[in-house]
């Protein structure tokens, strides 16, 4: 499959006051057009170190990262981004929020507003387009937060957290539609998570990294029928738990390894 997304040898070196820190080194990775990524791994992997690099926020001190065959060395439309706290503006309406890129890049004609009104229409929403954040539930602000991320229709989504302050409920609820929404489209998507279950089932692949300096040490590609199937079914299938044991035992054997550091240990 033709990558859209490659790190190729990237090491990132963070500089300030207390010296230089060595997050990551050596990373390697493709990831397909289409395919949906998961990293998982202790805090201070640089799991979000990866998806800065991703977005052109940091610039890799070695190697390169490249979407679609070219290096990546600013922030680009290509990208959006999801985090685990929404952002809505408090002041503004449903579809104002939703159509905030739409807007800061100029392209707020009526065609965008419809296609922003499509997109909370497909995400349960079209009730809600005139209310304000504060009326919405974590859920319900979780899917706005969406639909503003596709509304400038990038190619990419990172994912950092995005259901992790939502009850479990919701969570998978929320994890299905995603899923669903992305895959629709055919976006690529990264999804950083503590949650190894959400990982296992939302994903073609999961990337398990250990820490002390970040370092991918497995990557577990999933049975064709889980990757097939909406993150609620994949839960339910015969091969999730071997996968799921897989990837914490890989886990584990890479915080025996490589910590002797003291830290909190965390998934
Ligand atoms: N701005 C920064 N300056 C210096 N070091 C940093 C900075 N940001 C992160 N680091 C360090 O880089 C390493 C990777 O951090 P990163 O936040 O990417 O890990 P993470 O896997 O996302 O952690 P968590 O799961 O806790 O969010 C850690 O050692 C961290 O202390």
């Amino acid at each position: 499959m033709e990558p859209l997304l490659e790190l190729v040898g990237v090491s990132h070196v963070y500089v300030g006051d207390q010296g230089a820190n060595l997050a990551v080194e050596g990373l390697d990775l493709s990831v397909g057009r289409g395919q949906f990524v998961s990293l998982v791994g202790p805090s201070g992997c640089g799991k979000t170190t990866v998806l800065s690099l991703l977005a052109g926020l940091l610039l890799p001190s070695k190697g390169e990262v490249r979407i679609g065959g070219e290096s990546i060395r600013k922030p680009s439309a290509k990208v959006g981004y999801m985090l685990q706290q929404d952002y809505l503006f408090p002041w503004r309406s449903i579809l104002d929020n939703a159509a905030i890129g739409l807007e800061l890049g100029g392209r707020k004609t009526a065609e965008g507003i419809a296609f922003v009104r499509s997109l909370l229409h497909e995400l349960g929403l079209d009730a809600a387009e005139n209310r304000m954040p504060f009326e919405l539930s974590g859920g319900m602000r979780q899917r706005v937060a969406l639909a503003r991320t596709l509304a400038t229709e990038p190619d990419v989504l990172l994912l950092d957290e995005p259901f992790s302050s939502l009850d479990m409920q919701i969570k998978l609820q929320l994890e299905d539609l995603v899923w669903q929404t992305l895959r629709s489209r055919g976006k690529t998507a990264v999804l950083v998570t503590h949650d190894l279950a959400e990982a296992a089932a939302m994903s073609d692949s999961v990337i398990v990294l250990a820490r002390n300096p970040g370092r991918i040490l497995t990557r577990f590609d999933m049975p064709e029928a889980m990757r097939a199937a909406l993150p609620t079914e994949a839960r339910r299938h015969p091969s999730f738990q071997h996968m799921y044991d897989q990837i914490w035992e890989t886990l584990e054997s890479g915080r025996e390894k490589g910590e002797e550091t003291g830290d909190e240990d965390e998934v």
